[in-house]
């Protein structure tokens, strides 16, 4: 598991470092850091003596880590250049930087083959327009990229896309949601002291064994409804390979059974790719979980079957996924009903399944909401879970799964590749799953499940990216040789 903070809670944690009159060591030993991160991207391209990096400078500390590291860098021949980008720089850090045989420029030099972005760290506020940056250079961000909010990963003007970003102290959250994620490029986390002041973490992200955990291979002793059964109400007359789809990512992620209760056209197409599965029109069965929603429709049937799935999993107080055409439809009642049933619930909206829901659902977190959930996924999901008493998968390039109380985990597997139509079915199908077979007593809590779920269906829809562009069938097939090679 991977913890993140915000860049605040980052501050925090590092004043009382500060009051104690150790900042100039702190800057010190983080800008050493950055050197090391520095010299190792100059190995890997050629010589390190000799070649030029410079650094963009800022006015405050996060400029002041990339003088001193300069200053180091010039310590190993390197053509040390600093390029300000405002009226002042961190004096220390400049002094070190001339006393070690560093210059300043008013521009990158044309034989620099490194840059450090030692613009805007933690202290960035609001939007900002970076300076050109030469094509093809090796780009190093200094604790952050520049233009990157260290608490959302909103990039809100320009930003520097990074190669590698050496970051100080803790993983930022706006280093691993969003616009923020994508410019850090690799993220390389360095100790400097003070890890023993950070509070709980602001999010987190599962890694493989985490998530494998959840989708574990059965016991020697099992047997098929002990492996988690999961009712599927998918497909309709007009959509019905949503069904397949959600069938056979459920059944690629090694459920015991699945049921399929839906109109005899996809249960047709059901048992044609899948004749394991148990179909039939009606919600009679052995589930222990259930998915509703991929292919539903609206109107009056989708309407009657997602009523009769809500009152199957009341009664038996089953786990419940609400994905697609079941997020317009589902009621305040009906989601509160199952609450008090002690029904575990997922809904997994993309960004605009989430406004339109919030709207429907709850007006009174509406006002401004479509633009909270375009420039903080995280606090969008935080809030929409808590206003509904629900767990939230919100889908996009970061996938956030928020519960009510502030439990936060993002994932950031996959890709774009993976947008394209039918793969929120299989997520859902993975998420259902997840909670399926977890239902007989796993310890595992749901918004961890569905972060696993997030998790298998980012690695199998890159695993399904590596053979070429792919339609969402592939990633059903994917995520099987994604949990064989464990
Ligand atoms: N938090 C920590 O534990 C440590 C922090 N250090 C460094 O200190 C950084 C934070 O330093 P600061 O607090 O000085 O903040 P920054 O260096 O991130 O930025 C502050 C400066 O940028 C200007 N600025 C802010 N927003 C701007 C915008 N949108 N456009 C143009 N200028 C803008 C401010 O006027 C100020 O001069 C961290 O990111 C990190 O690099 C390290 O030195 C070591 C330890």
């Amino acid at each position: 598991m991977i913890h993140a903070y915000t860049g605040d809670a980052v501050r925090a944690a590092e004043s009382p470092v500060l009051r104690a009159g150790q900042g100039e060591a702190l800057m010190r030993r983080a800008a050493w850091k950055l050197a090391i991160g520095v010299v190792r991207e100059l190995r890997s391209h050629g010589p390190v003596a000799g070649s030029t990096v410079a650094a963009l400078v800022g006015t405050g500390n996060n400029g002041g880590d990339a003088l001193w590291a300069l200053s180091f860098l010039r310590r190993r021949g390197v053509n040390a250049v600093a390029v300000p980008t405002g009226d002042r720089m961190h004096e220390v850090g400049l002094d070190a930087l001339r006393r070690a045989g560093g210059r300043v420029a008013d521009r990158i030099p044309d034989d620099a083959v490194l840059l450090i972005d030692g613009v805007l760290g933690t202290g960035a506020r609001g939007g900002w327009e970076p300076p050109p940056v030469p094509a093809g250079i090796t780009v190093v961000a200094c604790d952050l990229p520049s233009g990157v909010d260290a608490n959302t990963g909103e990039v809100a003007g320009g930003v520097i896309l990074a190669d590698l970003t050496v970051t100080f102290g803790a993983l930022k959250t706006g280093l691993v949601v969003g616009a923020g994620a994508h410019a850090a490029g690799r993220v390389e986390l360095v100790d400097i002291g003070i890890e023993p002041y950070l509070g709980e973490p602001d999010v987190s992200s599962l890694e493989r064994d985490d998530a494998l955990a959840v989708f574990a291979p059965p016991a020697w002793d099992d047997h098929k409804y002990r492996r988690g059964v999961l009712g599927v109400c998918a497909g309709s007359e007009q959509y019905p390979g949503a069904a397949v789809l959600v069938c056979s990512s459920a059944l690629a992620s090694g459920l015991g059974m699945v049921q399929y209760a839906g109109p005899q056209r996809a249960a047709n197409l059901v048992l044609t790719a899948h004749p394991e599965v148990v179909a039939g029109s009606g919600v009679e069965g052995k589930a222990q979980a259930w998915v509703a929603g991929p292919g539903l429709g609206s109107d009056e049937d989708a309407q009657s079957r997602l009523a009769e799935v809500v009152e199957t999993c009341v009664d038996g107080a089953l786990p419940l996924v609400l994905d697609a055409s079941a997020l317009g439809l589902v009621t305040l009642d009906q989601l509160s009903r199952l609450r008090n049933a002690g029904c575990e619930v997922v809904l997994t909206p993309h960004q605009g399944e989430l406004v339109k829901l919030v709207d429907r659902l709850v007006p009174d977190i509406a006002d401004g909401f479509a633009d909270l959930a375009k420039a903080d996924p995280v606090a969008a999901a935080r809030r929409a879970a808590e206003a509904l008493a629900v767990v939230v998968l919100l889908k996009g390039s970061t996938t956030v799964s928020a519960a009510p109380g502030g439990r936060t985990l993002v994932q950031n597997e996959g890709g774009a590749e993976l947008a394209t139509a039918g793969t929120g079915d299989c997520l859902a199908g993975l998420v259902a799953s997840a909670l399926a077979r977890s239902s007989q007593g796993g310890s595992v809590a749901t918004p961890e499940k569905a972060a696993a779920a997030a998790w298998l269906h980012g690695t199998a829809g890159s695993k399904a990216a590596s053979g070429g562009p792919f339609g969402a069938s592939s990633v059903a097939r994917a995520v099987r040789h994604t949990l064989t090679a464990r």
